[in-house]
């Protein structure tokens, strides 16, 4: 085992996508589409999935995306899936987002950074989705070992969802609306980072306008990019200014074209082709 501590999560994303484009592939094994590809809905229908995603876009995508849900619905081999699966990413070049979307009280939370950002836990991974409606400062413990092991966090902000804008287009006490709050707290955590920050924010690129200020100096994620509706080409008007530090996510859109490894990856580079037409046009 390594000592060495690895490199700033925002400067490893900032390569990553420098080299393979500004891409984000989530696997989210749904039960209809392991049916789909033929598979039974168990774990080893869950494993074989899993690995052919991963063995097919390790080596393209900058980013994986597991969400953790559908590896916990299968409890303990599900969850020993995800190890395998983000060791195996990992392994071929792919940075691992682990989408779990975690948010507790401070001390709780502290539980949740050491499962997902101490570099000696199995489930180890290059990012972690939070959920700062505990309170921003919630997220303390998460920030702090994201920090120490050169791991990032991505802060849900403005989500994908219709039913988000409730919540977060509210208005807060000195008139800022709730997700601006968001995006002004992980601007301050990114200060003074180059070439970018590692506290990245969650913007749905279904939402047709931001209408917030998304200079965060970090990375945006930007999910509903396929089945939710979206598409490349709405991602201009959604960030602005802020487009070269997006990174469009894409689940259903893409594992819908598999079990075929060569399908997948053709899959991917489409989407990954028409964002960068999107951002050079812009
Ligand atoms: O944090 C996320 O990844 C996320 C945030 C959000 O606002 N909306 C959203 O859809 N997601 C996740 O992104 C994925 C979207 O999947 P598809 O709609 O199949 O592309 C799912 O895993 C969602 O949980």
């Amino acid at each position: 085992m390594t000592t060495e501590r690895q490199e700033d999560f925002g400067a490893r994303l900032r390569r990553a996508i420098d080299t393979r484009g500004q891409l984000c592939v989530g696997i989210d094994p749904h039960a209809s589409l392991l049916a789909d590809w033929g598979l039974g809905d168990g774990v080893g229908g869950l494993e074989r999935f899993t690995m052919t995603v991963v063995e097919a876009l390790g080596e393209q995508v900058a980013v994986l995306k597991p969400q953790s849900a559908f590896f916990e619905r299968f409890g303990s081999r599900g969850v020993a899936v995800l190890e395998r699966a983000v060791a195996a990413a990992r392994q071929a070049g792919a940075l691992v987002l682990m989408d779990a979307k975690r948010g507790d009280i401070g001390s709780t939370m502290a539980a949740y950074a050491a499962t997902y950002l101490d570099k000696d836990s199995p489930l180890f991974s290059d990012a972690l989705t939070v959920s700062p409606y505990l309170g921003f400062g919630s997220l303390r413990p998460a920030l702090d070992a994201a920090r120490i092991s050169g791991s990032g966090v991505f802060v849900l902000a403005l989500t994908s969802n219709p039913e988000g804008a409730q919540v977060q287009r509210a208005t807060a006490a000195d008139g800022r609306t709730v997700a601006q709050l968001v995006l002004d707290d992980i601007r301050a955590e990114n200060a003074g980072a180059a070439p970018l920050g590692s506290v990245g924010a969650v913007v749905g690129a279904t939402l047709g306008e931001a209408g917030v200020d998304l200079a965060v100096n970090g990375p945006l994620l930007a999910p509903g990019v396929g089945a939710q509706g979206a598409t490349p080409a709405d991602l201009p008007g959604v960030f602005g200014a802020a487009l070269g530090d997006v990174l469009p996510s894409v689940s259903r859109g893409v594992l819908r074209h598999g079990p075929d490894a060569a399908a997948l990856r053709a899959a991917a580079l489409r989407y990954a082709d028409e964002v960068r037409a999107a951002v050079e046009g812009a």
